[in-house]
């Protein structure tokens, strides 16, 4: 049994390109460390042995360069291991391969911070040659698009070039060789759409016939564990420790700063993109498991000044910002020493002050009626502590602004932002006459100015869906004040404005904290490492305001769209046009009834035969398969890699690519049908059951994939082809990946008609999808209860994936999850093949082109397939002329 097991994380492992060697010992060590309890080892596939593993070469990498230097302090062979670091192991089993080409994010993230201003030309050729193959297509027919969608379609998968499919992977190999098909579809597919328009023809439900209000959109995923992307490098991307965890109770040494389990990443990580955010799973860790982060100072040597933010975080005795970089508890005891870490007389101009000035003057108003300036307590504990140069604090903290927090704007100045803060604290002071008359006054409650400004979405101060501005949670009354000095309270004489953060060293209290205080502070702000609202803690910035700007609602947060709905953030960017932002909708992570729709979700409706009470731990590890795989065939629909099954994969994918009639269900009355038409049929579909709250399992189970949520890197971006706004990743993703699911309001098919009766009929895009696929188990469905997902006001990042005939990198499987009857489903999209960094999303609405006497008209196809149905329809109109 061991030795099968042992085999099987070997096999995990090579399939993450890490040898047999090199598992060995680490897994032996890992046996003994958790007694022999594979299911830990087993858990998120070999999660904890791949960290091990990585941790290993890194520690062997780092000890390499640190011998000449000094003798290494931790080796896994050493004291046992403290800490693994949990690497993204999505990037490890989703990437699959390290065949994968590097992704180009630093292009997108690029796109990001400079919207409108290039486009980026991301891929290698030979990558470029797999997204490519959209050619605009000019014989389409011209007017507007209004039709519901499904999928099928016959055609050949003649884009698949072997040379793009590199991954040494037998499916792919299947992929190739499989027969290419071109026949035409047959018989109705799924042609339901919205046929609630009222007129005889029927449409199917499957998204998009264009047919509702303009676009918007959303998304999201998953395992992104506290990692990122490494952009600007030639090597692969690899998950970075942003997050560690300690196998045993950690021990709090000195220097060695624990912290919470969330925010652990340092937002200049996240380089602007996709931020993994607030680990999702952290409920599920063992108990003995305490996830920390760690910030090590310097190294010996090392000074701040490489950095400006280490710098500054030194030099403010931060210690408490992980940088995700550095692994272990045991280098962080030795090198935390702060004299050590900081020292003076850098290029980053670090100067010595002979004297010690209790205040640090920064800005005054024009004539000096208003100064601010940083109190400085010697007596807290930092005897080493040099006033540094003005200058390259303000250069620091305005490189910190730049890349941590989005400024786009590159000539700002944070000197500027100063004097403009003091003039708006005498203009508001002198607007009250007792707020002069105040030492004392909270900044929260007087921040109105804020309000004015744009810059407080750089800094992370976010707007409700009514426009109205709120502080940012992090800039409370204790986090932030703004002090007058009781000298300076008589009119006309100088003001001081003392910034007073949570930085016990700058207060100017000037009470000495004692070194364990300091350690707890330092915590607090560590919680905060992720969290670009922090530094609003210290320091209060504004702009005079364009109005024009102010009365304009930012519609999206272009640096996630999902407004922290998702695991991951997921970025917007526009690289084509001057249209800013897709039209405005609420972002929900998941699917809600509008009004009528009945969703039946209880336990009791949930059989023994449904779920799997008796289960512990991960289903898939089990020798014998649960009650859950039971809908599946006894066997489960996911890998141990979390990816859907090659088999099942291919019966999914060939449903839609060969819908023959036999494939569907035929209603004697179909709700779609409202004139007595006969029904076009329902494709009659494989579903995923996922365990579920009824189940015995853990929450990292194996057998919930989709219930967990996006897990991959998306991004939202205007296509150039005339589609719209789209979807594409920004890492590779192998095939069988989830990507996500597609949410929006559940509506029932009646509900769905009168809303389209009210809409104008000039909306550009149309968002409503029917849940058909288990018509064939229900009697004679009525109209009122049939239901379908509309994602026009409320939904998800799907509600951007465009449409693609027949060879679309996604293909949507209906999941059980939370009800057995299929009634009521979720709708989840997973990739046909491998996918790369930067490729769009797109799966097959399955609409009739051919239709022409569906009510709404379909759009024009610009999907650039060889396989365009609509392309060949243009061609038949073009040879009959
Ligand atoms: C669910 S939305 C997709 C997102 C949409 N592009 C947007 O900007 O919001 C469906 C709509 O996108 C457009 N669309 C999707 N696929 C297309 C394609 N292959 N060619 C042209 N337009 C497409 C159509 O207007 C369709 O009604």
């Amino acid at each position: 049994m061991t030795r099968e097991k042992a085999a099987m994380a070997v096999n995990a492992m090579k399939a993450i390109g890490v040898s047999e060697q090199s598992v060995t010992p680490v897994l032996k060590k890992l046996l003994k460390l958790y007694d022999k309890n594979w299911s830990l080892i087993e858990d998120e596939n070999y999660r904890v042995l791949a960290d091990a593993i990585f941790e290993c070469q890194d520690i062997e990498v780092e000890q390499e360069k640190k011998s000449k230097e000094a003798p290494s302090h931790e080796e896994l062979d050493g004291p046992p291991l403290k800490r693994l670091r949990l690497r993204k192991q999505g990037e490890a089993s989703l990437s699959g391969a390290t065949s994968f080409s590097k992704p180009n994010v630093e292009e997108a993230n690029h796109a990001l911070s400079y919207p409108c201003k290039e486009r980026a030309e991301p891929l290698s050729s030979s990558h470029r040659g797999r997204i490519d193959e959209h050619e605009p297509i000019s014989f389409c027919e011209k007017g507007k698009q209004k039709q519901p969608v499904s999928p099928h379609v016959l055609c050949s998968r003649d884009n698949m070039e072997p040379s793009q499919l590199h991954f040494g992977d037998k499916r792919l190999d299947h992929e190739l060789t499989s027969p290419q098909t071109c026949s035409r579809g047959k018989g109705p597919i799924f042609s339901s759409q919205t046929s609630l328009r009222q007129e005889t023809e029927h449409q199917s439900l499957a998204p998009f016939r264009d047919s509702t209000v303009e676009s918007n959109a959303v998304l999201s995923q998953s395992h992104l564990r506290a990692e990122e992307m490494e952009t600007g490098s030639g090597t692969a991307h690899r998950a970075k420790g942003s997050r560690r965890v300690c196998l045993k109770e950690p021990k709090v040494e000195p220097g060695i700063l624990l912290v919470p389990k969330q925010k652990m990443l340092h937002p200049r990580e996240n380089n602007g993109l996709m931020s993994p955010k607030t680990e999702p799973f952290a409920d599920d860790y063992p108990p003995f498991e305490v996830p920390i982060a760690v910030m090590r100072p310097p190294s010996p040597g090392q000074t701040c000044n490489e950095d400006p933010v280490q710098k500054e975080a030194c030099s403010t005795e931060n210690y408490g910002e992980t940088n995700g970089h550095e692994p272990l508890a045991s280098e962080d005891k030795h090198d935390s020493v702060p004299d050590r870490a900081c020292e003076t007389g850098s290029s980053l101009e670090l100067t010595n002050v002979t004297e010690t000035p209790t205040s640090f003057e920064i800005a005054s108003s024009p004539l000096g009626d208003v100064k601010i300036s940083l109190s400085c307590n010697q007596a807290s504990g930092r005897p080493d502590f040099q006033i540094p140069n003005l200058d390259a604090v303000l250069k620091a903290v305005e490189d910190k602004c730049l890349r941590s927090h989005k400024v786009l704007e590159p000539n700002f100045s944070l000197m500027k932002v100063m004097q403009e803060m003091c003039q708006c604290f005498l203009e508001l002071g002198t607007e009250s006459t007792n707020s002069t008359q105040e030492s004392f006054v909270h900044i929260t409650s007087d921040l109105n100015f804020l309000k004015k400004s744009s810059l407080r979405n750089a800094f992370g101060a976010k707007g409700d869906h009514q426009g109205n501005f709120r502080m940012p949670e992090s800039l409370s009354a204790e986090s932030l004040n703004l002090h007058s000095s009781d000298k300076l309270v008589s009119p006309g004489s100088p003001k001081t404005l003392l910034l007073n953060g949570p930085d016990s060293h700058l207060n100017e209290s000037g009470s000495g904290s004692s070194s364990s205080e300091r350690n707890t502070e330092a915590n607090e702000r560590n919680t905060e490492a992720n969290d670009p609202n922090s530094n609003l803690r210290s320091l209060v910035i504004f702009q005079p305001q364009d109005s024009t700007v102010d009365e304009v609602r930012p519609i999206h947060d272009v640096y996630d769209i999902s407004k922290g709905e998702e695991r991951v953030s997921i970025s917007l960017v526009n690289e084509v046009s001057s249209e800013l932002y897709p039209p405005s909708f609420f972002y929900i992570p998941r699917n809600l009834s509008y009004q009528s729709a009945y969703v039946n979700v209880s336990l009791a409706r949930i059989g023994d035969e449904d779920c799997c009470s008796n289960c512990f731990g991960n289903c898939l590890s089990s020798s014998i398969p649960c009650a859950c795989a039971r809908e599946t065939g006894g066997e489960f629909a996911y890998t141990v890699e979390g990816l859907v099954k090659e088999k099942f994969l291919d019966e999914c994918i060939s449903m839609y690519r060969d819908p023959r009639p036999e494939r569907h269900y035929y209603c004697k009355k179909c709700p779609l049908e409202r004139f007595n038409d006969p029904c076009k049929g329902h494709l009659v579909r494989k579903f995923i059951k996922e365990c579920w709250s009824k189940c015995g399992c853990s929450k990292r189970c194996g057998n919930r994939v989709v219930q967990r949520g996006i897990a991959c890197s998306l991004q939202v971006f205007l296509t150039s082809e005339g589609k719209g706004w789209g979807l594409r990743t920004l890492q590779d993703l192998p095939r069988g990946t989830f990507v996500c699911e597609y949410v929006g309001e559940i509506l029932t098919n009646t509900e769905l008609y009168e809303r389209n009766l009210r809409s104008t009929g000039n909306e550009k895009h149309t968002y409503p999808v029917l849940l058909d696929a288990d018509w064939g188990s229900e009697s004679s469905l009525k109209d009122e209860e049939a239901l379908c997902l509309d994602a026009t006001y409320y939904g998800n990042v799907a509600r951007f994936i465009n449409h693609r005939c027949y060879d679309a990198t996604m293909v949507e499987i209906p999941v059980e999850v939370e009800t057995p009857d299929r009634h009521y489903y979720h709708l989840a999209f997973f990739t046909t093949r491998d996918v790369y960094a930067l490729e769009e999303l797109t799966w097959d609405y399955g609409i009739d082109f051919k239709d022409h006497k569906h009510p709404v008209k379909a759009f024009r196809c610009f999907c650039g397939s060889k396989c365009c149905r609509d392309m060949k329809r243009s061609n038949r109109t073009k040879s009959k002329r």
